[in-house]
């Protein structure tokens, strides 16, 4: 059974949001009483937290499946849901976490630092949070959002201030056993030592030191012969580098110089950044006759290679003392020099503050939409609530997203990607592009509210003229083409593209106002063409359009859209003629037809 484990893959999932709830509060003779649904909950976050009392990542090595507690959902009555527990999980010091490619993520040093690994969804918010003055009742709720999960690297590399390193059997751990309180295993066979053992050592006044024993090196470690070089990442991080040389060795080609090169070989193959380490040379094994001759003959080469040198036993414990002082000695200085490694303050990757909140990128034949935003909306709507899906539409218009599919010259009709949902593009789903704006003013002109445009009804009406609940009017008539109508229209379109002072990008008509076929399509831009009232559509300070295009999340995202007219497709009607009469934007009159009593 390891009892020491120093690499892990841990599978973290954080807890899931908890789903929203739709509710209307009941009464006696109080049917409607309002929508009363609560919130969910937040799902609860990983952490990992730099712990001085856990010393290895054995326990993740048991338990690799880590898992938070979801959010609980919302219930009527305004009873928002609990939140998840955040489940913080206690690594060492020196912990460095990495992707499953071996990017790294971030390197936790210090007692208390602390890292977010996985993050709980958000609660969906309830029909009373999504309640406004244009959706009284939503018949709707969010979903919650599903928690991060991820499969991470933990990596340990110890902060040990001194590493002691050498050929097997050279004494390293009897060193470690020598000067500090550890009881590693020695014995005299190579490769005793398996893992790293780690002892904290004290010598005079000075503060104590950590000693780092790795297992043994041989010549070709860097290609993995004996234990490779894979522990050589506990060393790492010391201050002083030791190399423990052994005066005794049997070994006929051996010898305490070449055993130096060879070691500094298989460390400059590990890594440049050792390079530049302090390097302090032990001679060990000096109560052995020949070991003292050999020790005294090679001192005076060390020394000239600038090295400190410390012939040492550590059977009798000759020249521990001295070794141990020095260490202590230079670990202080290397202390005073470098800043401490306290709780570390982690900011990963903050947002740039002018970063876009979406982008609309063409892909083939369809249109994939990316951004933090519409993807977490795409994860809240329920799909099977027409209403739910209405909002989403609404949403995604507000922040600009159709805006720029249309400048992007998607046509109805066009496959839309958001995160893994595809489907069609229907402009007039919103109310807010190019066609939209357009009957809007038609029938303003026209009809006083309703519009009419070629085989297509479009009704005109103020904001909130919804079906019952969980559905959404908009999305009762399709408006889909078929593969065939769709044909004739591009071949129209290329016809006019070839014919000069045509069209110039049909959709660019959204600044210049536009022209409308009989089916419906957006031909060509001339504002005066289409003999609209400049006053009215075209001037600069024509903010009639313009819409709270901030986040919904502060809860108010409707409240000031009263001015702002929707259109919305109301069915294909064969006489042309719209199916259902726009009111004129009084209010009173909308409460009062179709959503009464809805409300309140
Ligand atoms: N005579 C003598 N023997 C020693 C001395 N130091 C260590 N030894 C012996 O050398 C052998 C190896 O010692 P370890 O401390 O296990 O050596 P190591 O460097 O940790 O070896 P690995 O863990 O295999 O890499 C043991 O049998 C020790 O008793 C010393 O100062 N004098
Ligand atoms: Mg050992």
């Amino acid at each position: 059974m390891p009892t020491f484990v120093d690499r892990v893959v841990l599978h973290a999932a954080a807890g899931d949001g908890g789903h929203g709830c739709a509710s209307i509060h009941r009464e006696k003779y109080k049917p409607l009483g309002g929508p009363d649904g609560g919130n969910g909950g937040r799902g609860g976050d990983i952490t990992l937290i730099v712990d001085s009392g856990v010393t290895t990542l054995l326990d993740f090595h048991f338990h690799p499946h880590r898992r938070a507690t979801s959010g609980r959902p919302g219930q009527g009555s305004n009873k928002n849901g609990a939140d998840g527990e955040d489940l913080v999980l206690p690594v060492p010091d020196g912990t460095v976490v990495l992707t499953q490619d071996g990017e790294e993520i971030v390197d936790l040093v210090g007692a208390g630092t602390s890292f977010v690994l996985a993050h709980g969804g958000r609660g969906g918010r309830g029909n009373a949070a999504l309640a406004s003055a244009r959706r009284k009742a939503p018949g709707f709720a969010e979903l919650g959002e599903p928690g991060e999960s991820l499969d991470a690297v933990l990596e340990l590399k110890s902060v040990a201030d001194v590493a002691l390193v050498g050929y097997p059997s050279a004494g390293k751990s009897s060193l470690v056993s020598v000067l500090s309180a550890a009881k590693p295993k020695i014995a005299d066979y190579p490769f005793t030592t398996l893992v790293p053992n780690l002892g904290v050592a004290r010598a005079g006044d000075l503060p104590p030191y950590t000693v780092a024993d790795v297992p043994g090196l041989i010549p070709g470690a860097s290609q993995g012969r004996g234990l490779g070089l894979e522990f050589l990442r506990h060393i790492e991080r010391c201050s002083v580098i030791v190399h423990v040389l052994d005066c005794a060795t049997l070994e006929p080609d051996r010898d305490p110089l070449s055993d130096l090169d060879v070691i500094e070989r298989e460390l400059a193959a590990y890594s440049e950044n050792l390079a530049d380490r302090p390097r302090v040379v032990v001679l060990n094994k000096i109560d052995v006759p020949d070991g003292r001759d050999l020790a005294d003959l090679v001192t005076p080469d060390l020394r000239e290679r600038g090295l400190e040198v410390f012939p040492v036993s550590t059977a009798t414990r000759e020249g521990t003392r001295a070794l141990s002082l020095f260490l202590a000695g230079t670990v202080a200085e290397h202390r005073r020099a470098s800043p401490v490694a306290s709780a570390t303050r982690i900011v990963l990757r903050p947002r740039a503050v002018d970063e876009p909140d979406f982008a609309v990128r063409a892909v083939g034949d369809g249109f994939v939409v990316t951004g933090a935003k519409p993807l977490r909306w795409i994860r809240q709507t329920d799909f099977t609530n027409d209403e739910a899906i209405g909002y989403l539409a609404d949403r995604l218009a507000r922040l600009g997203v159709e805006e720029q599919l249309a400048r992007l010259g998607a046509e109805p009709g066009a496959e839309v990607t958001i995160g893994d949902v595809t489907f069609d593009w229907e402009p007039t789903l919103s109310g807010r592009g190019a066609l939209a704006q357009y009957a809007t003013q038609r029938a303003d002109e026209s009809t006083g509210g309703v519009a009419t445009v070629g085989g297509s009804g479009v009704t005109r009406a103020r904001e909130g003229v919804l079906g019952p609940r969980g559905s959404d009017d908009r999305l009762s008539g399709s408006v889909r083409l078929t593969r065939g109508e769709r044909l004739t229209r591009r071949a129209r379109r290329l016809a006019e593209l070839d014919a000069p002072d045509a069209a110039d990008g049909a959709f660019e008509a959204a600044q210049d106002g536009v022209l409308v076929d009989e089916d419906g399509v957006v031909t060509r831009a001339d504002r005066r063409d289409a003999g609209w009232d400049e006053a009215v559509w075209g001037g600069e300070d024509n903010d009639h359009w313009d819409d709270d295009a901030g986040d919904e999340d502060a809860g108010d995202e409707d409240a000031g859209d009263e001015d702002g007219p929707v259109v919305v497709w109301a069915g294909r009607e064969d006489d042309g003629t719209a199916a259902s009469s726009g009111d004129d934007g009084n209010d009173e009159e909308r409460t009062g037809g179709r959503r009464a009593g809805d409300e309140e």
